[in-house]
């Protein structure tokens, strides 16, 4: 490894050359490691996480000041061994210990020396939660750039501190405004912080980073009627603003930041101490290498066995590893017990203790919401009736169960609804009102959440719903119980090119569904997609996704690096949402080989390698020549010659794709279903299926890899919301009807681990009038895609009873925007539906969201 690349403390820098005193400048970027990616930032999620409190017995602990030795895993991918296919080899502890001075990491420790590894993981990113006062951006590894307009910070409001790592924009997202906590409960003014002193202002504190639960401040958190902490369309996710880093063109980072010694004045997050670049979705935990702007997190971290188990420490701190992700400006929330000694591998933690109680029910009836956005939780809002006060929100009845995995906001647990036997992913996050971490964690979780809740997708992990108990926030999501691709890749190997051509036609839907929403994702890489039992895919953390209002925009230094479009790295305009393609043709590269492109290279080379190379990543050659063109196809530099999502599913290399998933019904299926909500032998469902026709993408490529329309069978129709109501569902002839049918019950009808008969994921969707429209031009027509504002059956059923008790209310509030706000899309097979039935649509028909 190059001795430049070394990361050290601030303090250490001084005392280092100049070349190196920029990188450490450098660093400040902070390239937070991805969340779940066992990668780097978050680390190692997932039950690895647990395994890494053992881990950390053999590994070293590093107080900040060696923060340089960290650097030893950020080695050259070429110097690393392959995966194996044995899960031990991969889950080679890390060397990373997590201490209260920070990670340690034993550097290249000894992977290769797998024989002797232990068959414990490493730590994940646990990481201490450093004080405020501690921020320095050079030790901290939550720092991250917050370069993104997404989120413009108003300086006015920002202590010292929060200005700090707040460099670039701060959303406005988590403005006052969208933050206002009510306090509903009775507390003394002691408790009660002023409205511009909460945690949920977009006000920072400039008091001493004193940490106290967001309870002791805030009793009772206001939520949006529509369940979300900020409204996306409406939020700054979609801000024009630039982030600070994305002045910097690779070039620019290397003659500025890196060659030069001196910080860069233009941009403070440069010069100021990484402590202004914390990433609260930058997931240092999860083992994601995801950049917050630090480019420490520039390095492909070889993963121990999973990302959520990553090897490296934290992205942020050390390398993005294969979960690295760079956040341009959020603000890492660590989690009370990122300092890991409460976290065990799952394995450990089944032996040594029962599982956490399920949260306990001090329900405040309000999220960290906008108020603007919460009348219906709002104290002058009558509650529905029947719904007493302190009645458990819904999500209050799931039983919190082992841990799957850390992200840089918290942890995921299973959840359990012992009643419906029901389960769930619930995110548990800590949230402090005192920070400034805790409030750019709740506006980047509000953020996510605002997302997802609307969005319903089979290819896309679930919302729930989410709450507040104490302290503690819960989301509730879809629970796949696969785990990643990147986890996958590290404990069993490269996929076979069938798999790869599941996933990559199944990551597709899920992009042409997103993109379709004027939505992206800008973390497209192997740690973020879930896969269930079934080989079913779901793209998942949204930490980093935006809405945009237009093709086009400013684009925001985020996302990981190896994964990162060349537009981001040169800070040239593009089609924004062209980044997921390039980051899919990473990501086939991927599960290919197990590593990302460019790997080899390590942080500002891998970065000016993508960003000003012309040359191609290495495509392995036992990729088939469909696959080959297909990655070619994505990794166009030039973003505008990139095919969309949508056309991509026609592609040769995807339109063929097998379905992995096992028959769950039989066939043929009740033509009818006493399931009122439209369970899978529903004749709704069968409409959904003719819908998955209906919006059959004709698209004709002149690429070589577009062949030509052959009659399709659809693959992973299995909708956890159906598109039913659409238009389009009633406008297909029914001759389909029972082809269809019957190839989607052999292909896609299982249901997701959550579902019960009525909440198969392959349930239908209720007609619903359309909200949102969502519209695709055609040479002849114009096709719309009508959101379904109706309530979704894959929710769990507690969740959909209580929306009736009280609608409006958050807790479920969530969940109630999900279910009425009329956010869900039908949308949801756009994905596999487009381009299959070529005989019912004309070549031509162009996918584009306006
Ligand atoms: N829906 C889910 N089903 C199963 N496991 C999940 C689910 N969501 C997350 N996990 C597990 O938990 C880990 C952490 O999740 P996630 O990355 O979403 O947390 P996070 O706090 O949002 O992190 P970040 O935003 O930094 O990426 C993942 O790596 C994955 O292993």
């Amino acid at each position: 490894m190059p001795s430049w690349w070394r990361v050290s403390s601030s303090k250490e820098a001084k005392k280092k050359t100049s070349k190196d005193s920029i990188i450490d400048t450098i660093r400040k970027f902070r390239i937070s490691s991805d969340k779940k990616s066992g990668g780097s930032r978050r680390g190692c999620s997932d039950t690895v996480s647990e395994i890494g409190s053992l881990s950390r017995i053999q590994s070293r602990s590093v107080s900040p000041s060696k923060e340089s030795k960290l650097v030893a895993r950020c080695q050259s991918f070429q110097e690393r061994p392959q995966a194996q296919p044995l899960p031990l080899p991969v889950l080679h502890p890390s060397r990373m210990t997590r201490t209260e001075s920070g990670l340690s990491v034993s550097g290249k420790q000894k992977q290769e020396k797998g024989s002797k590894t232990p068959p414990f993981l490493p730590l994940p990113h646990m990481r201490t939660r450093p004080d405020a006062g501690d921020f320095d951006g050079a030790d901290s590894v939550f720092s991250e750039c917050y370069s993104d307009s997404d989120d413009p910070p108003d300086s006015s409001q920002l202590s010292p501190l929060a200005s700090d790592y707040d460099t670039g924009s701060r959303t406005t997202a988590g403005s006052p405004s969208n933050m206002i906590v009510k306090d509903q409960l009775p507390v003394t003014k002691r408790e009660v912080p002023k409205p511009h002193d909460h945690l949920f202002d977009n006000h920072i504190s400039s008091s001493p980073p004193r940490r106290k639960p967001l309870r002791s401040h805030v009793p009772n958190l206001q939520v949006p009627s529509h369940g979300a902490f900020f409204s996306a369309p409406d939020s700054s996710i979609s801000s024009p603003s630039r982030s600070p880093l994305r002045a910097f063109g690779t070039e620019q980072v290397i003659n500025s930041a890196f060659y030069t010694s001196k910080p860069n004045p233009d941009f403070p997050f440069l010069g100021s101490g990484s402590g202004h670049c914390s990433s609260p979705g930058s997931g240092q935990n999860s083992g994601h290498n995801s950049m917050g702007g630090d480019m420490a997190g520039l390095f492909w971290q070889p993963s121990r066995g999973s990302p959520e188990c990553s090897p490296l420490p934290s992205p942020k701190m050390t390398s993005p590893g294969p979960s690295s992700r760079i956040h341009s400006g959020a603000v890492t929330p660590l989690h009370p017990r990122a300092g890991g000694g409460a976290d065990r591998s799952e394995d450990v933690k089944q032996k040594s203790h029962r599982l956490p109680l399920p949260p306990v029910v001090t329900i405040s009836n309000s999220l960290p919401f906008s108020q603007s956005n919460s009348a219906a939780t709002s104290p002058s809002v009558p509650r529905s009736p029947g719904r007493p006060d302190n009645l458990p929100s819904p999500g209050s009845r799931w039983k919190k169960g082992k841990l799957l995995g850390r992200g840089s906001f918290g942890h995921v647990y299973v959840g359990f609804n012992s009643e419906s036997g029901e389960m769930c992913a619930m995110k548990e996050v800590t949230l402090f009102s005192d920070d400034a971490k805790s409030k750019e964690s709740a506006r980047q979780l509000g953020q996510e959440v605002s997302l997802l809740s609307r969005l319903s997708h089979p290819n896309i992990v679930q919302y729930y719903g989410s709450e507040m108990v104490d302290d503690k926030l819960y989301i509730y999501l879809e629970y796949v119980s696969g785990g990643s691709i990147y986890k996958l890749l590290q404990e069993y190997g490269q996929f076979g090119e069938l798999a790869i051509r599941s996933y990559t036609q199944q990551i597709l839907s899920g992009l042409a569904y997103l993109h379709a929403k004027h939505t992206i994702h800008r973390d497209i890489k192997g740690a973020n997609i879930l896969v269930d039992p079934n080989g079913r895919v779901k793209l998942a953390d949204f930490g980093m996704a935006k809405h945009i209002t237009g093709q086009t925009c400013p684009l925001s230094f985020k996302g990981s690096p190896y994964w990162m479009a060349p537009e981001i790295i040169k800070n040239s305009n593009g089609s924004n949402l062209a980044v997921d393609i390039w980051s899919l043709g990473c990501t086939v590269l991927e599960m290919a080989t197990t590593k990302p492109p460019w790997s080899q290279y390590e942080g500002v080379a891998a970065l000016f390698k993508i960003g000003n190379s012309k040359e191609l990543p290495v495509i392995p050659d036992h990729l088939s020549d469909e696959g080959k063109d297909f990655v070619r196809q994505c990794l166009q530099r030039n973003p505008q010659h990139r095919p969309t999502a949508a056309q991509l599913l026609d592609h040769s290399f995807v339109k063929n794709a097998a379905p992995l998933e096992r028959p769950l019904l039989p066939y043929p299926y009740p033509e009818t279903s006493s399931d009122p909500t439209g369970g899978i032998g529903h004749p709704r469902n069968r409409q959904l299926l003719d819908s998955d026709r209906l919006v059959t993408h004709s698209f004709r490529a002149s690429r070589p890899g577009f062949g030509p329309s052959d009659v399709q069978i659809p693959r992973n129709i299995s909708c956890p919301v159906s598109p039913i109501g659409s238009p389009l569902l009633h406008s297909r002839s029914t001759q389909h009807q029972h082809q269809h049918q019957h190839q989607h019950v052999n292909g896609r009808m299982s249901p997701s681990p959550i579902s019960s008969p009525r909440t198969t994921s392959g349930a239908s969707t209720p007609p619903v009038g359309g909200g949102g429209k969502i519209p695709f031009h055609h040479v002849n027509q114009s096709v719309y895609l009508h959101e379904i504002s109706k309530p979704v059956n894959n929710i769990p059923d507690m969740f959909r009873a209580k929306q009736s008790q009280s609608p409006g209310r958050h807790f479920g509030g969530l969940t109630h925007e999900l279910l009425h706000g009329g956010h869900a899309v039908l949308a949801d097979s756009v994905s596999h539906l487009l381009l299959r039935d070529r005989v019912h649509f004309k070549p031509s028909l162009d996918l584009n969201p306006l």
